[in-house]
């Protein structure tokens, strides 16, 4: 390498105002290193996970204009960031432990946006216990892009799975489902947001780490692209069906406000990161106790009919939707 050195270049453009590559790296990401990280100096992270645990990973990305806006708060950008993650690590089980982070940032992002970026990934630390165990750092042209690759543990053959659920099992969800799509509406224009829950709601979901779910489920998966969608992928692991009361999906106070006109939206338009339990309906008081504070509804059941979601009204007749769920093109 020929120029700036190690630790003190002075290579930056644009809105980083002299700040280069690594300079960035040691003034907003080291300080954020987990001891695997080894303080963000050497090549790799090494981490020697707890004797006699199962290490549980997952990756998810959050690109401008896919998965957030461009004025949406950078700290809210870096925590849904983790959140997403940490969703899928609470769907298999697992107790987060630690992370890897890629961004791509432009020449022309505000260094005050980095800041920001930092400081949410050190607030969700702070509140799921995590550490940075290192990443990458590289430029676009294009919209910013971060991924994370998030790494915790489970006791071998205790990881919750997306097969399993059986003919007869009650469909339950956690929380409230659809307020992140109609925060996406309301950001569009298309829907009042007046007391911004909703806002809340799309930018900074709640992740259910930590329920002790283990024994009293068959199935879990956590809900991204779409509750209808997301039901589909139990009912395809474990070739039966489904049917939801849409009635009983739970709603929260903004939701119910918009009407119901905006069902198909809150059943199909994701983002929620809630998760969808498939267990015996005996189960329901137990679950409730697992879930402690964390609201659990059922909404339906799993059926027979192999690998079909129906959606019906109070009256048992269907309610037929335009699509399931998110997809990428
Ligand atoms: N590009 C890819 N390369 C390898 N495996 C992939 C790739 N994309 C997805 N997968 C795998 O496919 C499965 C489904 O991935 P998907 O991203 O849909 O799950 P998810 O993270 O739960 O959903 P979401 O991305 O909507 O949060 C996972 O096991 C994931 O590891
Ligand atoms: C600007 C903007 N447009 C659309 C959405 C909605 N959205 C994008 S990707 C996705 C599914 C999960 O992502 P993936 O499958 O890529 O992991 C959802 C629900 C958003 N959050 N922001
Ligand atoms: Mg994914
Ligand atoms: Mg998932
Ligand atoms: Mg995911």
């Amino acid at each position: 390498m020929t120029g700036a050195a190690h630790g003190g270049d002075s290579g930056g453009r644009g809105d980083f105002a002299g700040l280069g590559e690594f300079d960035r790296i040691a003034r907003y990401f080291a300080p954020l290193a987990h001891p695997a990280g080894l303080g963000l100096a050497d090549d790799a992270a090494v981490w020697t996970p707890p004797a006699g645990l199962a290490v549980v990973m997952t990756v998810d990305q959050m690109i401008e204009g896919v998965h957030f806006l461009p004025d949406d708060p950078p700290d809210a950008v870096a925590r849904k960031l983790l959140r997403r993650n940490l969703s899928d690590l609470a769907a298999m089980g697992a107790a987060p432990v630690g992370y890897l982070l890629t961004t791509a940032l432009r020449a022309d992002t505000p260094e005050a946006w980095l800041a920001g970026f930092a400081g949410g990934l050190r607030r969700d630390q702070a509140e799921f216990g995590i550490g940075l165990f290192g990443g990458d750092s590289s430029s676009t042209a294009g919209p910013v892009m971060s991924s994370v690759t998030m790494f915790g543990t489970v006791t071998p053959g205790a990881a919750w799975r997306r097969h399993g659920a059986v003919a007869g099992d009650a469909i339950f969800v956690t929380g409230t489902i659809g307020d992140a799509a109609l925060g996406l509406a309301a950001a569009r224009g298309q829907l009042a947001d007046p007391d911004r829950s909703l806002r809340e709601r799309r930018l900074l979901p709640s992740p259910r780490v930590g329920l002790a779910l283990g024994g009293l489920v068959h199935a879990v998966i956590d809900v991204s692209d779409g509750l209808v969608q997301d039901v589909g992928h139990l009912c395809r692991a474990a070739g039966c069906g489904a049917v939801i009361e849409a009635a009983l999906v739970p709603a929260s106070a903004a939701a119910r406000a918009a009407g119901p006109d905006w069902l198909e939206q809150r059943l199909t338009g994701g983002d929620d990161y809630e998760l969808v339990l498939a267990a015996p309906g005996a189960n329901e008081q137990a679950l409730r106790a697992a879930c402690g504070a964390v609201p659990l509804t059922r909404i339906g059941q799993f059926t027979d009919r192999h690998t079909d979601v129906v959606v019906c009204d109070a009256t048992g007749q269907r309610i037929r939707l335009s699509r399931s769920g998110w997809t990428h093109f």
